[in-house]
């Protein structure tokens, strides 16, 4: 029998590098998505057909759901009836900044549908053979003394998101003593690919850096430069996500790269892809500061790497030169 998954949060980023993943490897996959007529599902679509994949039609091995987490009971079936063996819960409201501007919504984003679908998993005919990953953040440690952060760090929300995360992970920690369910947080370093939106930095960068270079464009404004983040690629860290529900015990790991780079080292990667220097375009608007900023957030690897012999495979240049690249291919072939 094949394995089957749901995914939420198909659509997005992390959701469609790891719904490619797990059709490669046979999985039968359900995803669930806010509308199920996106147009980031056409893209998921659009994508999975260029990809290598089994043989089989895409519609008899990829089902997409709309699914209400609020009604717990109506969860839990779909569980049962679907016969899910593993649950990837990547839906959420990710943005650190917005969630200053709207708390309320990130937390019922991030913190409800993770409680109705560990009480779904509790109610379950199946709940001892259901397997279920969270995606947790490293803006719990934004506060921390500590580098680098490993899954020993304690907690240090700095931002409405970071508490969210918080509760989530936290949730996940005590079902799993409480009833011995197989539920794992990962603690996702930042992860970014052709596919991330310019609502975070990276993607606001090489759709920057695409745009000058080919002349759509004359400038770039962005937030605080004086910042960093240890940055992987996001293809290699759902690799991670898949490895850890394969594991013979649920645990909490850190998914990072163990490198810090600045944004200054992004900006220059970047741009010098497109042969341009990024001080000639860049500046600085403090209407894109944060009210306040993480410490010096970089991820220990090691528990991920000993245990289960994950290891990131992409680069930091060649991530970004990569995105870059693909958005030079992306503005061409919409101004065509
Ligand atoms: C681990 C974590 O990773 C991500 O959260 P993030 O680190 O906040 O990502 P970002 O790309 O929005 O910001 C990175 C840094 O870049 C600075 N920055 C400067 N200028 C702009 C600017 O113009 N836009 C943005 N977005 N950031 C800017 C900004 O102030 C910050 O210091 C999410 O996946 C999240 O879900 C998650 O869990």
């Amino acid at each position: 029998m094949p394995q089957t998954a749901l995914i939420t949060g198909i659509t997005g980023q992390d959701g469609s590098y790891l719904c490619e993943l797990l059709l490669s490897k046979g999985y039968c996959v359900h995803g669930s998505t806010r509308s199920a007529e996106s147009e980031s599902l056409n893209h998921l679509k659009a994508g999975l057909n260029k990809a290598r994949l089994p043989e089989d039609p895409l519609d008899s091995v990829l089902k997409i759901h709309q699914l209400d987490f609020a009604r717990d009971e109506a969860t839990s079936e779909f569980l049962d009836k679907h016969k899910i063996d593993e649950i990837y819960h990547l839906a959420g409201q990710t943005r650190v900044g917005d969630s200053f501007d709207h708390p309320t919504a990130t937390f019922n984003a991030n913190v409800k549908p993770t409680l109705a679908l560990l009480e779904a998993i509790r109610a379950s005919s199946r709940s001892q053979s259901i397997r279920f990953f969270q995606a947790s953040s490293a803006e719990i440690f934004g506060g921390t003394e500590e580098s680098p952060q490993s899954e020993s760090t304690q907690y240090a929300p700095r931002s409405p998101y970071a508490a969210s995360k918080v509760a989530a992970q936290s949730l996940v920690e005590s079902y799993r003593e409480a009833y011995g369910l197989f539920v794992c947080s990962g603690i996702l370093y930042n992860h970014e690919s052709p596919r991330r939106s310019a609502e975070f930095v990276s993607g606001k960068i090489v759709d920057a850096a695409a745009r000058i270079a080919l002349g759509e464009e004359h400038k770039l404004v962005l937030g605080n430069f004086e910042t960093g983040r240890d940055w992987g690629f996001a293809g290699d860290y759902v690799e991670a996500m898949w490895m850890m529900l394969q594991h013979e015990a649920p645990k909490d790991y850190v998914i990072a790269t163990g490198e810090w780079h600045s944004l200054r080292e992004f900006l220059e990667i970047a741009f010098q892809t497109v042969g341009l220097d990024w001080q000639d375009y860049t500046t600085s608007d403090p209407k894109f500061f944060r009210p306040v900023e993480p410490t010096r957030l970089v991820g220990d690897p090691t528990r991920i790497k000993t245990d289960l012999g994950w290891q990131p495979q992409t680069t930091f240049a060649e991530m970004i030169e990569a995105m870059v690249k693909q958005r030079i291919v992306q503005r061409r072939s919409e101004s065509e």
